[in-house]
């Protein structure tokens, strides 16, 4: 048994990305100019690519007669979490990642807490507003390694959007896992509320650093560890 109590044991953990498992720094300083900046030459020198053909239909449909890299741009400036531009900013992600220009640097407390859960049996997952393939490219590509192997699933926005309960019905689901003991982290209040609803235990990841708005509703802690303390989780040494 992994929990205090066998009858409500965590048995499953999903886990957001920005603010909670990677700086809100990293992504908005690092990930984000990086991409804002490949975009052009993506978009010029692989235009044939069948992934940017994709997502290029997908923004004329959702934005017909407006110049793509002009609405990748609005988006952009607006942080929307929108499908093809998640799409493009994974593959302009991934070169930066082969040449070694990108390197993920995680919390201090997340490897030892995610390495601790799943030598116990915990399964893991991710579900964040980035591409599969991008959450696979940061977890591959972090300053200790390639750490993907920790995780059995990689959810992404074509479950839905974070802030929709059936989002999280959906990749429970998928996953096979059981809403109450699976407990969802994030640094985000309004995702949290939408897993609770579909009956997800959560935790409100509050990380000082990064200036997290904390909420009243929802249980909170400053590290993984401290998350594993309240909810009977083994703990890392
Ligand atoms: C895969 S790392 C980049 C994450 C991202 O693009 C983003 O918008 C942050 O999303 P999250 O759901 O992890 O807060
Ligand atoms: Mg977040």
């Amino acid at each position: 048994m992994l929990g205090t109590d066998a009858a409500d044991a965590i048995e499953a953990v999903l886990l957001d990305i920005e603010g909670t498992t990677i700086p809100v720094s990293f992504v908005h300083q690092v990930l984000f100019p990086y991409a804002r900046a490949a975009m052009p030459g993506l978009l010029a020198e692989r235009a044939a690519d069948p992934a940017v053909r994709a997502a290029l239909a997908e923004i004329a449909g959702l934005a017909p007669g407006v110049a793509p890299l002009a609405q990748l741009n609005a988006w952009m400036d607006r942080d929307e979490k929108i499908g093809p531009l998640k799409a493009l900013q994974g593959l302009a992600w991934a070169e930066g990642y082969r040449t070694g220009v990108l390197r993920a640097a995680l919390y201090p407390d997340v490897l030892p807490a995610l390495r601790c859960w799943h030598a116990a049996g915990l399964r893991l997952a991710v579900y964040s507003s980035g591409s599969e393939a991008a959450q696979r490219l940061i977890y591959g590509h972090t300053t200790e390694g390639d750490v993907t192997g920790l995780f059995d699933g990689f959810y992404d926005l074509s479950m839905g959007g974070k802030r929709d309960a059936a989002s999280y019905r959906a990749i429970l689901a998928r996953a096979g896992w059981a809403p109450g003991r699976t407990l969802f982290l994030s640094d985000i209040v309004a995702e949290l509320n939408a897993a609770s609803e579909a009956g997800l235990r959560t935790c409100q990841l509050v990380r000082p650093e990064d200036g997290t708005v904390a909420g009243a509703v929802h249980a909170r802690a400053a590290t993984l560890d401290e998350a594993a303390r309240q909810f009977g989780l083994r703990r890392a040494a």
